[in-house]
């Protein structure tokens, strides 16, 4: 079976060729049964798009969040995201993070001055990784050389070369174990604001936390709290809320802070990767095949 694909409302033609390279026929809205989104980002714009015939509408990104909250999200026709497939670069940036802490590279790109050594080794810090999905595992499988032992949160069951599992409602037990605590999960109801007061005094007082995810998973105010007390070592962020953060925020000169703006996901390792999910979801569409990303309207993601 051919599948009848529109792509849009921006034609991109990366995802137009990637649509043709799974044997599907780019077609105008109007005679298309799956939608490959790329726009805005507005809920509404993608409402107004979804006709009677579109069975299937693949988006852009991991994080649906939006979409969800605004009940776009729907089982009729089908939706999904591009999760899992950016893991690699962004847990290659995860990675980055942490080795700059430990080298506290933070503070010397900022130093005007011959500065004293305070780094540490990376190598076998223990690692909490909070959603073990694409990014977690692909993490994970970059921690290996370090010999870094992941604690794994995810209810899956499974976390390959993690060397302790735990479910998400007992997330908070990985916190006094870990030097570096890792959120990769995605914003759903269920997890904003996991990251708050609470978590922060449970983390060791030199652990640093990582979000690669979305900002809104952490309470910003209550880690400026607990940076500006010393309760834990420092911040990495990709991801902020508000974002972008805006300039002054007092984030942006705490010396125990690195803050980037959320380039986890580089633009052609991105368009590279989500080229590569449209054409295989394309080829699985006419096959009747499970979709890849597949998601859950009541879970969010
Ligand atoms: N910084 C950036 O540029 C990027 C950020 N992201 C963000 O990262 C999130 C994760 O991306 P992927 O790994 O690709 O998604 P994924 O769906 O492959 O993995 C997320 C995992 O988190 C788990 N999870 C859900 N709720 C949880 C909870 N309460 N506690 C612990 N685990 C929970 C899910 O079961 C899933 O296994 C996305 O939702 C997105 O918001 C994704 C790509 C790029
Ligand atoms: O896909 C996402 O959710 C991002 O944050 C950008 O790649």
């Amino acid at each position: 079976m051919t599948v009848a694909v529109h792509v849009g409302p921006e034609p991109v033609p990366a995802l137009v060729e990637a649509v043709r390279r799974g044997g599907g026929r780019v077609v105008p809205l109007e005679e298309a049964e799956a939608l490959v989104y790329y726009g805005s980002g507005d809920p509404g714009e993608l409402r107004r798009m979804i006709g009677e015939r579109i069975r299937w509408v693949q988006l852009p990104n991991a994080g649906v969040e939006r979409m969800a909250a605004a009940g776009v999200i729907t089982d009729e026709p089908v939706f999904t995201a591009a999760t899992g497939s950016y893991g690699p670069q962004v847990a290659e940036h995860a990675l980055a993070l942490m080795l700059a802490a430990a080298r506290e590279l933070h503070r010397y790109a900022r130093a005007t001055t011959w500065s004293p050594d305070g780094s540490a080794l990376f190598a076998g810090s223990t690692v909490a990784v909070v959603g073990h999905g694409g990014i977690g595992r692909a993490l994970t499988r970059l921690l290996e050389p370090f010999g870094c032992p992941v604690i794994a949160v995810t209810d899956r069951g499974d976390a390959p070369g993690a060397a302790r599992i735990l479910p998400r409602d007992r997330f908070r037990e990985a916190l006094p174990e870990a030097d570096y605590v890792v959120v990769a999960a995605p914003l759903t109801p269920r997890t904003r604001g996991m990251f708050g007061a609470r978590e922060f005094a449970l983390m060791r007082p030199g652990a640093w936390l990582v979000n690669v995810a979305r900002g809104a998973l952490v309470v910003t105010d209550d880690l400026v709290a607990a940076l500006r007390e010393g309760r834990i070592g420092g911040a990495a962020l990709d991801v902020t809320d508000p974002e972008p953060l805006p300039d002054g925020h007092p984030l942006w000169t705490m010396d125990n802070v690195l803050i980037t703006p959320h380039s986890a996901n580089p633009r052609a390792a991105y368009w590279r990767t989500l080229a590569e999910r449209v054409e295989d979801n394309v080829r699985r569409f006419a096959e009747g095949a499970p979709l890849e990303g597949r998601v859950s309207p009541s879970e969010g993601f």
